[in-house]
């Protein structure tokens, strides 16, 4: 099913080999029986989309691909094994990460779907959201749900980043009232977590870079901002933005793509708190001393993106008026100018990208 007024090709941004990403024209996709043909509004550039473009992570990548994974539009097609009480056309989704999984396996049987052997993942193994028509499993695309009312642009950075802090924040276990130290806090996933967090009652220690960065982070509620750049020591710093007894934060949540932080971030926590780590530089190790994290008793565990439940869930603040992250929205031929300027640490908040400019 689909209406008579789709285009045969398209634009779209595709990585033809590592390191290069290029504006094309391209066909425009066929749903299968169990897809939906999305016509996407607007797509949040990931840092993840420059890892994989980059090709600097150890899992292999579909070549050439279309990158993306954030992708927030309106269903214009679909598999004939999807009926409306499931979707409807006009329906408002987002295509995120997890493109399909399994649903049969035992990680997905539990709500674990990102642990799916079989996963597809939009922007790496499939393709993604930075061209004007994109397909993804009718049972995993996220349901937006307003209609006409749909804030795309701004609920683009929600399917990523905003869904990836949000299950950080619930994997560590943290409580209102308690801190959490968010480094990287001005870029993508850092500003959207100042917002999860604060939402869910948390006090923020911000840890980035600059003081352009530091503004917005106090702007979206951080209580604190250490700035890396300048710090003589963050370790010492964050302990003495934790308060008078110096205890150190209760979580940590890792979102810099960058090595240091992850050694400092299990010297600060605080004894019995935990480090997710959620940011992944390429080839970055952590060691840590053993009898320290014995005798602080720390955890630090892993974070990778959420459940289509955390997605929903995530959304839900998002429409309850809880979320309002800095984005900017640019014409999507100019990704590369976007990839530069992350690059180099100059980002605050998200970039967006309009598929039609
Ligand atoms: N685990 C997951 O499921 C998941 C999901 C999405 C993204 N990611 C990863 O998260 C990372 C961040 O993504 P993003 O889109 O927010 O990137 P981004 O480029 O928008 O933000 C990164 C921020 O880190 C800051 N930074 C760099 N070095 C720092 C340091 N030493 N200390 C403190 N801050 C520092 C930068 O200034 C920037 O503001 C990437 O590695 C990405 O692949 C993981
Ligand atoms: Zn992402
Ligand atoms: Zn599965």
């Amino acid at each position: 099913m689909s209406s008579p007024s789709l285009p045969k090709d398209q634009n779209a941004q595709v990585i033809e080999r590592d390191g290069v990403i290029t504006l094309k024209r391209i066909p425009v996709p066929q749903p299968s029986p169990t897809q939906v043909l999305v016509k996407i509004h607007f797509s949040g550039v990931c840092h993840t989309d420059l890892h994989a473009t980059d090709g600097d992570w150890p899992l292999p990548r579909k070549t050439p691909v279309v990158g993306g994974h954030e992708g927030a539009g309106t269903v214009v097609a679909k598999g004939s094994l999807v009926d409306d009480s499931s979707l409807k056309i006009g329906d408002a989704v987002g295509i995120k990460w997890l493109n399909s999984s399994c649903l049969d396996c035992s990680f997905c049987v539990r709500g674990d779907e990102s642990l799916c052997p079989r996963a597809e993942l939009s922007g790496y193994t499939v393709d993604g959201t930075f061209q004007e028509y994109a397909v993804a499993d009718a049972k995993h695309v996220a349901r937006l749900l307003d209609g006409d009312k749909t804030d795309f642009a701004a609920l683009a950075p929600v399917l990523c980043a905003g869904l990836t802090v949000y299950k950080g924040l619930k994997e560590s276990g943290v409580r209102a009232g308690e801190q959490v130290v968010i480094v990287g806090a001005g870029g993508g996933l850092g500003s959207i977590a100042i917002q999860y967090a604060r939402a869910m009652g948390l006090h923020v220690i911000a840890v980035d870079g600059g003081a352009e960065k530091g503004e917005s982070c106090k702007k979206l509620g951080a209580a604190s901002y250490v700035d890396f750049m300048t710090s003589k020591s963050v370790v010492e710093d964050v302990r003495t933005a934790s308060g008078r007894e110096r205890l150190g934060p209760h979580a940590v949540l890792l979102l810099a793509p960058s090595e240091g932080p992850f050694r400092q971030a299990t010297e600060y926590v605080r004894a019995h708190g935990t480090v997710v780590l959620i940011a992944m530089p390429a080839g970055a190790k952590l060691t840590m001393p053993v009898f320290d994290t014995v005798v602080r008793m720390v955890t630090v565990k892993g974070s990778y993106v959420g459940s289509r439940e955390d997605t929903a869930e995530a959304v839900e603040f998002f429409r309850r008026g809880l979320i309002h992250a800095p984005y900017k929205v640019v014409g999507m031929s100019e990704l590369q100018g976007v990839f530069d300027a992350m690059k180099a640490n100059k980002v605050v908040g998200r970039y967006v990208l309009d598929t039609s400019k």
